[in-house]
């Protein structure tokens, strides 16, 4: 049963021990080794989750439990658990009995994997581009010049990639993470991609006996850098379980959502949302200019209202600006829309407004700025108003 937590949440209850006494609990967890605890069995896994010996150590002292959000009964195929402790409340990562691998330090990844070193968890890393390590290297860091040799070399392994050729690639390819992987291992592909993709992934990794958990996120670079990600994760429950104290460290809340394919999807879904609503937005700013209002005041009205959002109150200042510091890829944006459209499409539902919102990121790559914010999307409508003029 899916689920969904937020940090803090009595050290992810850590775990939901189920065991009345959670002191008890914690002294136990303490004396047994990693792999004693991580098999990669589903059956060993979920059993040692129902016992009072799984996870690693917490890494809060145990709290009482904080209520848990309640669903209605429609929304029952998930959980979720959150909680309000920022990354400085969050222990030690140490804690975690394992090593941690974490392939892909782009824009995302390496503030994460930030996160996990400066929590104290041993973090073995790779880059396809090395010298992206080498920021890591210097907090503490191992390096492995491949990702079958971080695999081979860690507990869980987390990656952080572009797109889905380049997930499945570090998973799959030569010298891939599936080539370090094995019995008592689990994989985390927190990278935004398509369900089959994700499905792809899991099987190979699945093949070798250990496990896999899809995690996308939600949030952007300073989330990441603050710690305060939504983790939407699916695949093997027992994974999620032994890396949520992970999760929690990179994280502010983490929803378990069942089979695999789910997290990918509901990741798709707010993206597409998301991107339309940056078109939307943009060609709002530039209405506004063009009838002769200060679009500063129409972000500021935006901000008092029912349509406010943070996105608009962060991002809208710079727009007028015509600044687009990259926190989030506009190549990416326009990745995630084409492959909503793709989920879309697999159940025969039309999109028109998403599909518009497609073909305006697709114009804005066009105009070379793929690699700047996605809000410079706006320069895409920018550019057609000068052409109608
Ligand atoms: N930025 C954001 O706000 C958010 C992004 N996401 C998603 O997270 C993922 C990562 O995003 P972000 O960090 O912004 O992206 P970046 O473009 O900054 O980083 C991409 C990473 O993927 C690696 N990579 C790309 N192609 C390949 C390849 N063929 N083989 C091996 N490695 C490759 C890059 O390596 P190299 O350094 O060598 O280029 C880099 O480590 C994406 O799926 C994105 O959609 C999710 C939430 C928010
Ligand atoms: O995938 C990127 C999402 C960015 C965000 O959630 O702010």
């Amino acid at each position: 049963m899916p689920t969904l937590s937020t940090k803090g949440e009595a050290a992810r209850q850590m775990v939901k021990c189920s065991v009345a006494n959670a002191s008890i609990c914690f002294r136990q967890r303490l004396l047994l080794p990693f792999s004693a605890v991580f098999s990669s069995s589903p059956l060993s896994m979920a059993m040692a989750m129902t016992s009072s010996s799984i996870y690693c150590r917490p890494r809060f002292p145990i709290s009482p439990l904080r209520r848990m959000p309640r669903f209605p009964k429609s929304s029952s195929s998930f959980t979720t658990i959150a909680s309000s402790q920022t990354s400085a409340d969050a222990g030690e990562g140490g804690e975690f009995p394992g090593r941690v691998g974490f392939l892909g330090l782009g824009i995302m990844g390496s503030p994460m994997a930030i996160n996990l070193l400066k929590a104290g968890c041993d973090v073995t890393v790779w880059n396809r581009t090395k010298s992206k390590c080498n920021h890591l290297i210097d907090l503490g860091a191992k390096y492995e010049p491949s990702p079958a040799e971080v695999a081979s070399s860690c507990d869980v392994t987390f990656a952080m990639l572009a797109d889905p050729e380049s997930a499945v690639d570090v998973a799959c390819g030569t010298n891939g993470a599936v080539k370090g992987m094995g019995s008592g291992k689990g994989y985390v592909d927190a990278s935004t991609v398509d369900g089959a993709t994700s499905k792809l992934i899991s099987k190979h990794i699945r093949d070798t006996g250990a496990s896999f958990l899809e995690a996308p996120v939600s949030g952007s670079k300073k989330p990441a850098e603050d710690g305060q990600l939504i983790f939407l994760t699916a695949g093997d429950a027992s994974l999620y379980e032994i890396a949520s104290p992970l999760l929690d460290i990179m994280g502010k809340s983490r929803f378990y959502l069942g089979e695999v394919g789910n997290g990918a999807a509901m990741k798709l879904v707010v993206n597409m949302i998301m991107g339309s609503m940056m078109a939307s937005f943009s060609e709002g700013l530039l209405l506004s200019e063009k009838v002769g209002l200060d679009p500063n005041v129409l972000i500021e009205v935006i901000s008092q209202g029912a349509i406010s959002a943070p996105m608009f109150a962060v991002k809208g200042p710079s727009m007028v600006k015509a600044t687009y510091p990259t926190a989030f890829p506009l190549k990416h944006q326009q990745k995630d829309l084409r492959l909503a459209l793709g989920l879309a499409e697999s159940v025969t539902q039309p999109m028109p407004v998403a599909a518009a919102a497609n073909e305006l990121y697709k114009v804005a790559k066009s105009y070379g700025l793929s690699d700047h914010d996605f809000s410079a999307v706006i320069e895409a409508l920018r550019a057609k108003l000068q052409h109608s003029e």
